[in-house]
């Protein structure tokens, strides 16, 4: 049992589901071997019972017959042999009286004996053999009396008195016992349909408890088990509502009454639709704000280029791969006279000049190319696989460009450029080195200038 509580809800549903067709199952067989039991009874009731009581009311029907006869010469007397016509009226009343109790005697005993013999006989089987020895018995008497009859009409005109009283002493035998055999005949009548009146209401009580008791069982489970139901769900929309309040804002889309025409699991599904979309909202949210942070990280705040650091990290891998066969090529760049800008202009229109010739570089280059600003007005611009001769044409290109740039706001200036392609040995310290040198060659050449080596 203990077991059964913290199984999984189907399995819950289908135990529970397993012990109410049980209780089902045990009401429909015991119903049907307690149906069939009473219909047994029924079919004794009615193959057995229902005749014998035919027989009952037809015996007593004869008796009242013959008391009337009897009645009839307790009156006439010894004038009964003196007409012949009632002499015969009586003969003929008391033969029929015999007649009529042997054929009903007779078919009271076919009845019993029948059901005897198919096994008919369920209830009482002792008492039906009991009446058997009374219908026998009753056939003797029967039997005398009819030979006592036939005895008072050979002699009954010599001695009327003793004859009749005789008869009248045997048919008051044949009353008792008759009267007997249909109180007998009666009684197991009547104990036959109340035994089969108790089958019935055993059926309907036991039917009763165990229905009551499959209610109770079901009632219980459905309920236990709706209510773990709304406890899981409640405790995992609260959850929910938690997780909801640690991301912070529009934590009040949980919970909201409009759920009230929902179901507990429509509920929380509608609950979980809104923490994963909260949830990829803020993933998106997250994975744009690492984005900025690795901009910031990585650019020059002033100018937008990449800064020194990445400059550091990229070199370093530009030379591992040419030192693994790849090529690249390097471009310093200096504005020449900066100091004089600053001093003649201010620092605002300084800046802007590094702005600015940010934007021209960067339109210049090719995408795969990347321009670093490495110092206060000292730029290097990074040419994945790119030799010598190619680099050096850029970096005239780009001095070209600024020499001749006319843009009204900004003072016109000009940049000196160092350009240098990667080297088998190459090393950070080496090749920056030379690019150093050659940008300092530049300047000491009269300043833009584009000197390659
Ligand atoms: N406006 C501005 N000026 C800067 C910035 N960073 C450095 N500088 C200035 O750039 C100037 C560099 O001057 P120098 O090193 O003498 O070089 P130069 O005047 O360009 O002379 P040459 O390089 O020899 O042509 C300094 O005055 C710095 O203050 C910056 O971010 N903005």
């Amino acid at each position: 049992m203990f077991k059964w509580f913290n199984a999984s809800i189907t399995r819950k549903v289908s135990s529970l589901s397993f012990v109410l067709l049980s209780f089902l199952f045990v009401v429909i067989l015991y119903s049907v071997l307690k149906l069939q039991k009473i219909n047994y009874e029924m079919r004794e009731v009615a193959q057995i019972d229902v005749p014998l009581s035919d027989v009952i009311s037809q015996i007593e029907l004869i008796q009242l017959k013959q008391h009337l006869l009897m009645e009839t010469i307790r009156q006439q007397k010894q004038a009964l042999f003196d007409h012949p016509s009632l002499k015969k009226k009586a003969l003929l009343g008391f033969n029929d009286y015999n007649r009529s109790l042997s054929e009903q005697l007779v078919k009271a005993m076919q009845v019993i004996q029948n059901g005897l013999k198919r096994g008919g006989v369920r209830i009482q089987v002792a008492d039906h053999q009991t009446l058997i020895k009374q219908i026998r018995s009753l056939h003797i008497e029967r039997e005398a009396f009819d030979h006592l009859v036939n005895q008072f009409f050979l002699h009954g005109d010599t001695d009327f008195s003793l004859h009749w009283s005789n008869i009248e002493k045997h048919c008051k035998k044949l009353d008792t016992q008759s009267g007997m055999l249909l109180k007998n005949i009666d009684q197991l009548t009547l104990k036959a349909s109340l035994y089969t009146e108790r089958q019935e209401q055993e059926l309907m009580i036991v039917n009763a408890i165990l229905g009551i008791a499959a209610l109770f069982i079901g009632t219980y489970l459905t309920l236990y088990i709706v209510q773990s139901v709304r406890s899981r769900v409640g405790s995992i929309r609260w959850k929910i509502e938690s997780l909801h309040r640690t991301l912070g804002e529009d934590s009040d889309e949980v919970g909201a009454n409009s759920y009230q025409d929902l179901d507990e699991f429509s509920v929380l599904e509608a609950d979980l639709n809104i923490l994963t979309n909260r949830l990829s909202k803020e993933r998106s949210n997250r994975y744009e704000v690492e984005r900025q942070l690795i901009e910031l990280a990585t650019r020059d705040k002033l100018t937008g280029a990449y800064n020194r650091h990445k400059w550091d990290e990229l070199l370093k891998e530009e030379l591992a791969l040419a030192n693994r066969g790849g090529r690249f090529s390097l471009a310093l760049i200096d504005v020449d006279y900066f100091k004089k800008i600053n001093d003649m202009h201010g620092h605002g229109v300084g800046d802007k000049v590094l702005q600015f010739l940010v934007t021209e570089l960067n339109k210049l280059i090719r995408e795969t190319d990347m321009l670093f600003r490495i110092g206060g007005e000292e730029f290097a611009i990074l040419l994945k696989n790119t030799g010598l001769d190619e680099a050096g044409k850029l970096a005239e290109a780009l001095r070209l460009k600024v020499e001749t740039f006319n843009t009204p706001s900004l003072p016109r200036f000009t940049i000196s450029l160092g350009v240098t392609g990667s080297q088998e040995s190459d090393d950070q310290v080496s090749i920056l080195k030379r690019v150093d040198m050659l940008l300092y060659k530049a300047k000491g050449a009269g300043r833009n200038q584009v000197k390659i080596g």
